[in-house]
């Protein structure tokens, strides 16, 4: 009876959001995107899907309306898993089929099939809970409008406004809430302004010095991460100053995207230069290693493990990484992985570790601390505090529990990775200049071509390798073999109809391309 009822409701309510002629929409690594006055119907139907992921986990769903970087007149929708990370991919398939599905009895068609198969409880026999977020874009609201009708064709299931946030908010929410903690925005700026204070607070006497730079200047790209830093900023009043101008030379300069989930640090080396130095994510991530193996090896330096380390610290990088990061972390003795772009793949990796750190160049990354390290570390840190309390191994200890606290371990999120920089830069007592010099860039250079259908390239080796079509990785292959200290690559698009090229510079020396890479 129930199941009658839930297949006439959605019918009805899929009748309203008709799908706009001569257009497909793919669930790409950023979800649906696009012009956003033709996404109503897309979000409606992300709606249903968020609905379904929730009956089928049993728990809460993030479905946040946003378009990141990109003009203000698109949009887009993704969904975040029961743990804060992104849809499972086997989804995306059914996310495709119902975003494309020509009318609302092919959508129905297909939503029953797909709920058998997969075996959801449907039909009011459950109930399902979908947290919903937005960026600051006028088309907003109309589309949050469309999602929460989409849910609401799924009997049992409640959508819950969660308001304007940035992307990195709301799968912070679906995490705690799933973990059953408080998951409130308040929440959220409150544990990051706790933790922040507790780092900034061991920062070692000796290394505060009066000439450290106390003055950061953010650029929110007229986002919705500048609001929240806003917010963040009456919580703690030192952290950041506003203002830009001419007298930035020299200063530290922070820079997010639309949706806050990418962080990258800039300086702008003289008054009468073009350029700025661009400290992108492979020195956040750099500056993040050192960090925390700095501390690991405060913790553990008494440890008696047969010359095996205690702690499984991993790096995961992307073929994008600038050749000198990771040079620069294989000589720190790190473990340095690579996985194809996108941050599904990047996280999924960093997850096999104790603690793993993650980055793409461009700035999404963060760092993931295991459940089974977190409350190791917790043991210990609460034995040291009886035995040695205030003693370098505590500190060590107190220092990674509150890194843990502060940096998302739902997704990158600027906010929380910009907190982390500035107060490992207090702690270090490196200015932006001396973090800059950690190593040199090596030279590159990426374009795109436009191409008639980018998934006829299919590639291999962390996207390194073409495999198909056949014979175009040997012509690459020709090409960069006229350049010994050059490399190349390309690889389709995830998220844009275009083929990238990548050329770096190569690490001088005799380093093969899987050294560096
Ligand atoms: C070279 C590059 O910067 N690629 C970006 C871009 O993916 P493409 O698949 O290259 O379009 O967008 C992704 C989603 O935002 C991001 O994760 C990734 O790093
Ligand atoms: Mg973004």
């Amino acid at each position: 009876m129930g199941e009658e009822k839930q297949r006439s409701l959605l019918l009805d309510s899929a009748s309203r959001f008709p799908l706009p002629h001569g257009v497909r929409f793919s669930y790409g690594t950023a979800g649906f995107r696009s012009e956003g006055s033709i996404l109503v119907s897309t979000v409606y139907r992300a709606g249903v899907l968020a609905a379904l992921r929730s009956l089928k986990t049993g728990s809460a769903i993030g479905l946040t309306i946003t378009a990141s970087h990109n003009p203000v007149s698109d949009n887009g929708v993704k969904i975040a898993d029961p743990d804060g990370g992104m849809m499972v991919q086997r989804w995306e398939p059914f996310a495709d089929a119902l975003a494309n599905a020509p009318d609302s009895e092919h959508l129905l068609q297909l939503v029953v099939q797909f709920v058998e198969e997969e075996n959801i409880p449907f039909g009011g026999v459950q109930s399902a809970e979908v947290l919903l977020g937005r960026d600051t874009r006028p088309s907003g609201e109309a589309l949050l409008e469309a999602a929460k009708h989409g849910i609401n064709a799924i009997i049992g299931a409640v959508a819950i406004d969660m308001g304007v946030l940035t992307t990195p908010q709301l799968h912070w929410m679906v995490r705690s809430r799933n973990k059953g903690m408080e998951a409130s925005e308040s929440d959220y700026l409150a544990q990051l302004s706790k933790s922040f204070r507790c780092l900034m607070n061991l920062v070692p006497r000796e290394r505060i010095t009066d000439s450290l730079d106390t003055e950061l200047v953010v650029d929110g790209a007229n986002g919705v991460g500048g609001d929240k830093l806003e917010q963040l900023k009456k919580m703690k009043e030192k952290v950041v100053p506003s203002g830009f101008g001419p007298e930035g030379v020299g200063i530290r300069c922070a820079s997010l995207d639309g949706d806050a989930d990418r962080l990258v640090y800039f300086l702008i080396p003289s008054a009468s230069s073009i350029n700025i130095d661009l400290i992108d994510g492979d020195k956040i991530l750099s500056l993040f290693a050192v960090f925390i193996k700095e501390q690991l090896d405060v913790l553990y330096k008494d440890s008696d493990s047969n010359n095996k380390p205690p702690v499984r610290l991993g790096i995961v990088q992307t073929a994008y990484a600038n050749g000198a990061s990771t040079a620069y972390l294989k000589r720190l003795g790190l473990e340095v992985v690579f996985t194809p772009t996108g941050v599904k793949y990047l996280h999924k990796k960093a997850a096999e570790y104790d603690i793993g750190i993650y980055f793409e160049a461009n700035g999404h990354g963060t760092v993931l601390f295991s459940e089974n390290f977190l409350s190791g570390l917790e043991c210990r840190s609460n034995e040291l505090a009886s035995a040695s309390s205030g003693s370098e191994q505590h500190k060590a200890a107190l220092r990674l529990l509150a890194v843990s606290q502060l940096i998302n371990q739902a997704v990158g999120d600027a906010l929380s990775g910009l907190l982390l920089v500035e107060a490992i830069l207090q702690h270090m007592g490196w200015s932006i200049r001396r973090w800059n010099e950690l190593y040199q860039d090596l030279p590159s250079r990426q374009l795109k071509v436009k191409v008639a259908d980018r998934n006829a390239v299919v590639t291999a080796s962390a996207e390194t390798q073409v495999v198909s079509p056949s014979g175009l990785q040997e012509l690459i292959d020709a090409e960069s073999g006229k350049h010994p200290l050059g490399r190349c690559f390309i690889r389709p698009s995830g998220t844009e109809d275009i083929i990238r090229v990548k050329l770096q510079e190569r690490l001088q020396g005799k380093q093969k391309p899987e050294q560096e890479l």
